[in-house]
């Protein structure tokens, strides 16, 4: 079904014109901080050279008393950082607070030209979408903003979840979507209370051993989150946008902060976000392929040719679909190589080691 014929107008007179294509920028964390404390805000300068999205969050963490001085100190810290090749966010108020018009109207013509991305939280179906779609047009076109600011969606709703496929496909603005556990939970009557992770009663148990009724159970812990990120994951690529997990609440724990960053990389998730600065080099670990698999899928690649037909490789079948999903380890490293040298020099010399040296991939 072609999209409507104004899918790529600008929905105001003066706006920028919509992208076709939402560029696939490094994001392997977004980085929350609060804008309204000082401590952390003098901290964005150091953050935004080691991460690659910064986020001023003047949503949930930011207490009702402090979102003016949130929304200030984050025009505050954009106008006066350079933020290089680092992506500069912000997470507004829900679109039913009282805060949200006010931070659009303040941000857009403050700081537009800055920011590259506006996360939407508890966003319930595409007119969510279509609102804010329309507002920024009028706001940018007053601002005269050249480009589009883009959006990403809070999927923390069960109607949100129901309705993912639309969110997805409302806008040409849509960069992409993270899955909010907490907010999620609470919609849903979930009994959980943790942010993201396993929990220890939700588990399947081994049959009863047939010889001896008393021998205890063994049982698995299964994963509270892999329905929805699925959907998630699937909408997204849909419409060609990019899935992220969320928070992981349990700081401390960056065991489990790992498994659950690793569990959203492996399901096709290209992001985490990071509460604090431990997670940022945990989600810049996870996120980033690691230099043998890159050096694998190059090996595949260079071994399948004109990437059809089936050959065994190391006794494992590789084929057209192989290739494909090689490629998509291979284009994700180049991407992050072009920011990040120390990485592009692991990946080349774990690729000379399988393909001999200079081998040119
Ligand atoms: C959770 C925190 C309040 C913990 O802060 P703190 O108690 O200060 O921790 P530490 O003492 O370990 O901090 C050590 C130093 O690191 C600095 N720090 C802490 N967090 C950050 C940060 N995010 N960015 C930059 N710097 C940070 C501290 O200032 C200390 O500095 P120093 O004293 O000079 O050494 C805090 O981490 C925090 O507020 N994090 C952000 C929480 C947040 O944004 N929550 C909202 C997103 S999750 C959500 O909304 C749920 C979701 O929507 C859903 O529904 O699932
Ligand atoms: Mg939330």
């Amino acid at each position: 079904m072609q999209p409507p014929k104004d899918f790529f107008r600008p929905l105001a007179l003066g706006a920028p014109m919509p992208v076709r294509e939402v560029p696939a920028r490094p994001s392997r964390m977004i980085h929350f901080f609060d804008p309204s404390n000082e401590k952390m805000a003098a901290k964005v300068p150091d953050i935004a050279k080691k991460a690659d999205v910064v986020l001023g969050n003047l949503e949930d963490a930011i207490s009702a008393d402090k979102k003016e001085a949130a929304r200030e100190g984050l025009v505050s810290i954009a106008q006066a950082t350079d933020f290089g090749e680092t992506q500069l966010w912000t997470r507004i108020n829900s679109l039913d607070s009282p805060w949200c018009l006010p931070d659009l109207i303040r941000l857009v013509p403050a700081i537009g030209h800055k920011l590259d991305v506006i996360m939407v939280p508890k966003v319930e179906g595409a007119e969510d979408i279509h609102y804010i779609d329309r507002l920024l047009a009028q706001l940018e076109a007053q601002a005269g903003l050249e480009r589009p600011i883009l959006v990403h969606a809070l999927l923390e709703t069960a109607r949100g979840v129901a309705n993912v496929e639309e969110i997805c496909g409302a806008s040409p603005r849509m960069q992409g979507l993270s899955l909010g556990p907490a907010d999620l939970a609470a919609d849903r009557r979930m009994k959980t209370t943790r942010v993201g992770g396993g929990h220890p009663g939700y588990v399947v148990r081994a049959d009863p051993n047939p010889d001896d009724a008393e021998a205890p159970r063994t049982t698995f812990q299964q994963d509270l989150w892999h329905y929805t990120m699925a959907r998630m994951v699937d909408a997204c690529a849909t419409y060609g946008i990019f899935p992220y997990w969320g928070p992981f609440g349990d700081i401390r724990d960056t065991v489990a902060c790992e498994d659950q960053f690793r569990n959203a990389y492996l399901m096709g998730c290209v992001g985490a976000w990071s509460l604090h600065p431990v997670q940022i080099d945990i989600a810049k670990k996870v996120f980033s392929p690691e230099p043998s698999e890159v050096a694998w899928a190059r090996n595949v690649i260079h071994q399948m040719g004109d990437g059809t037909g089936a050959v065994m490789i190391d006794g494992k079948m590789q084929d057209d679909a192989t290739v494909k999903q090689c490629k998509v380890v291979v284009e994700l490293a180049e991407a992050l190589s072009a920011s990040d040298p120390d990485l592009a020099a692991a990946y080349q010399a774990a690729t000379d080691a399988v393909l001999g040296a200079g081998s040119g991939q």
